[in-house]
């Protein structure tokens, strides 16, 4: 099995995901902040954050407004350098990480992607970019392939030199927008879907590109209360496949009811273990103040 399609099972079974999870454990957590302090400016917004996510989580990073969450998830994924200290993400240093396509990023409601003329197919073809040009041709056994079918050959090496999609390619962005449940509005603009839908799609974006990480920044600020649900359905199914999650989210009774592991930020780390003992521990008070609560479905 190739390291690709070690990638890809981590979306499709569970057997292959064992081959998945046991190459993210030889590397060590997927993600490792140590002592990591940053500021915008010379006042600090995180301020000497350790936090080592292993393959497999489903992590919630909750805090209030301005606390830094989304700070850290860009110290996470290599888009800010620490002040001091070390961000390592699949074991390289985070800011120098060149293997993007193993991390899938969602950001806060996609506005931008509203006014673009592109349908969900096109979107999620997206995810394939990364795999295509001339390095694809030096990752298989392309001269086995060529002398057992030239002319398929030959056609396939012309397309990943120009950079147009393979049979395979399209196989894996279909199969990313059945996972995601979006198969029938492939055709439809983006600019036409619901809050809720959009965001399936832009996950839809990251299975293609065969991430095996996660990372979501509030991702259902805005969405409906029914697609709120279908979304989680579908990131614990996600995890349940062996995709590690790491995820902002400002709804504290979603995190209590879907997360296993709960970091809860305010500049520091105020806590970080499972989400049963956050609901019992009085972290949430800390961070967040008195008002904070645990709201439930119920409004409770
Ligand atoms: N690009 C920036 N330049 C300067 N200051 C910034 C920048 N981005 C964020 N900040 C400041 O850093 C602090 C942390 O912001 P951050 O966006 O990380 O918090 P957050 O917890 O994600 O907030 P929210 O829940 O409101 O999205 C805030 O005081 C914010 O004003």
């Amino acid at each position: 099995m190739s390291a690709n399609d070690a990638d890809r099972a981590t979306v499709t079974g569970s057997t292959e995901r064992e081959t998945a999870t046991a190459v993210s454990e030889a590397e060590g957590p997927i993600v490792d902040l140590s002592g990591v302090t940053f500021g915008y400016t010379a006042t600090p917004v995180v301020e000497d954050v350790s936090l080592a996510v292993e393959s497999g989580e489903y992590v919630a990073v909750v805090g209030p407004n301005g606390s830094g969450k989304s700070t850290l998830m860009r110290l996470m994924l290599g888009l800010l350098g620490p002040d001091t200290g070390t961000a390592r993400l699949f074991g390289e240093d985070a800011a120098g990480f060149n293997d993007g396509e193993r991390v899938g990023y969602v950001a806060q409601r996609a506005t931008a992607a509203e006014d673009m003329p592109i349908t969900v197919r096109e979107v999620v073809k997206m995810g394939r970019f990364p795999y295509l040009g001339v390095d694809r041709l030096t990752d298989g056994a392309l001269a086995d392939e060529f002398a057992a079918d030239p002319v398929n050959t030959a056609r396939r090496t012309a397309n990943v030199v120009t950079g147009r999609l393979t049979a395979d390619d399209w196989e894996i962005v279909d199969d990313a927008l059945a996972t995601v449940g979006m198969s029938a509005f492939a055709d439809r603009r983006i600019g036409r879907l619901s809050g809720g839908q959009r965001q399936r799609v832009f996950i839809a974006r990251a299975l293609a590109g065969e991430a095996d990480l996660l990372v979501l920044d509030e991702p259902t600020v805005g969405v409906d209360a029914e697609s709120v649900d279908a979304f989680y359905d579908l990131l614990g199914a996600l995890n349940e496949a062996g995709i590690t999650v790491v995820l902002i989210e400002h709804d504290l009774g979603a995190v209590a009811e879907h997360a296993d592991r709960v970091v809860c930020l305010n500049r520091e780390v105020y806590f970080d273990g499972p989400t049963d003992e956050f609901v019992e521990s009085d972290a949430l008070a800390r961070a967040f103040g008195t008002e904070a609560r645990f709201l439930t479905r119920g409004g409770e």
